[in-house]
């Protein structure tokens, strides 16, 4: 039985629909190889080696022809369905082969270098409080704000004090999420995480904070760095 208390039943979302504009590569992103692996391949293992996910469902465009060229894809925990337009329609589209009161861990395909004990203390606090939440780190940079009508110059300083950069994965109950995915799809409100689509429903998911290495890669400069934490983590870290 599949309930919101069974810690060992976590299934993982894994939106890899995407084209990776901001990457200019001629391949989407996910499918760029690191070390003899696709990004997404790195993704996948990280998720199928964490003891607590069952399950993963990589959710790829209609125009992937990609990855069932993967041995990876025939892997018995893996489930592949297709997704769309945007990143909340192909987590939607992952969400709907999950029953409303399983967990859902929703992480990007983009994010290969996540750490197992940051997935396990989401999991662990997620469950415990029983409210969403997501994986986050605290903004270290000073940061500033630009004018509406001008934003290359600088009104003001913000506080950082609370700002926080979102990360994945993210967890939320399926039924919920399917809900609030469903509401901003449906009122044209641009989301781009889990986490915003439950704030849009008045919810308010937890802060779980992670390592700085858990880089999304999104531009071309990214790899390099993403190389270098792969290549020093040792293995299913
Ligand atoms: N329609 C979409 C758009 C994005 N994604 C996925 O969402 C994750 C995070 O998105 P992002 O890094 O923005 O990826 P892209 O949309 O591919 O990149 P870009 O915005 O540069 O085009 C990625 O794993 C991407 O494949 C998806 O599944 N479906
Ligand atoms: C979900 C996410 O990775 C959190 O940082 C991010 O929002 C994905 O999309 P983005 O368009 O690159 O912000």
């Amino acid at each position: 039985m599949h309930n919101v208390n069974n810690l060992n039943n976590i299934i993982a979302i894994v939106p890899a629909a995407g084209i990776g504009s901001r990457m200019n590569s001629q391949i989407p992103k996910q499918y760029l190889k690191i070390a003899s692996k696709t990004i997404l391949e790195h993704t996948l293992h990280k998720l199928l080696t964490h003891p607590q996910i069952t399950q993963v469902i990589v959710v790829i465009s209609p125009e992937d022809h990609l990855f069932n060229t993967l041995s990876i894809a025939l892997h018995d925990k893996i489930k592949m369905t297709l997704g769309g337009e945007t990143r909340a329609d192909s987590v939607l589209a992952g969400l709907k082969l999950l029953n409303d009161e399983q967990w859902a861990l929703v992480h990007d395909a983009a994010r290969p270098c996540v750490d197992h004990d940051d997935i396990t203390r989401l999991i662990e606090t997620v469950t415990n409080k029983k409210q969403g939440g997501i994986l986050a780190t605290r903004i270290s940079d000073t940061v500033k704000r630009a004018y509406r009508n001008n934003d290359t110059v600088i009104d003001y300083s913000e506080d950082r004090t609370y700002l926080w950069g979102a990360a994945t994965p993210q967890l939320f109950n399926a039924g919920e999420l399917k809900s609030c995915l469903q509401q901003a799809l449906n009122d044209h409100v641009a989301i781009t995480d889990e986490a915003s689509a439950i704030e849009y429903c008045g919810g308010h998911p937890l802060l779980v904070e992670c390592r700085g290495d858990n880089i999304k890669i999104t531009r071309p400069e990214d790899l390099a760095l993403a190389t270098f934490y792969l290549t020093k983590q040792t293995p299913n870290r």
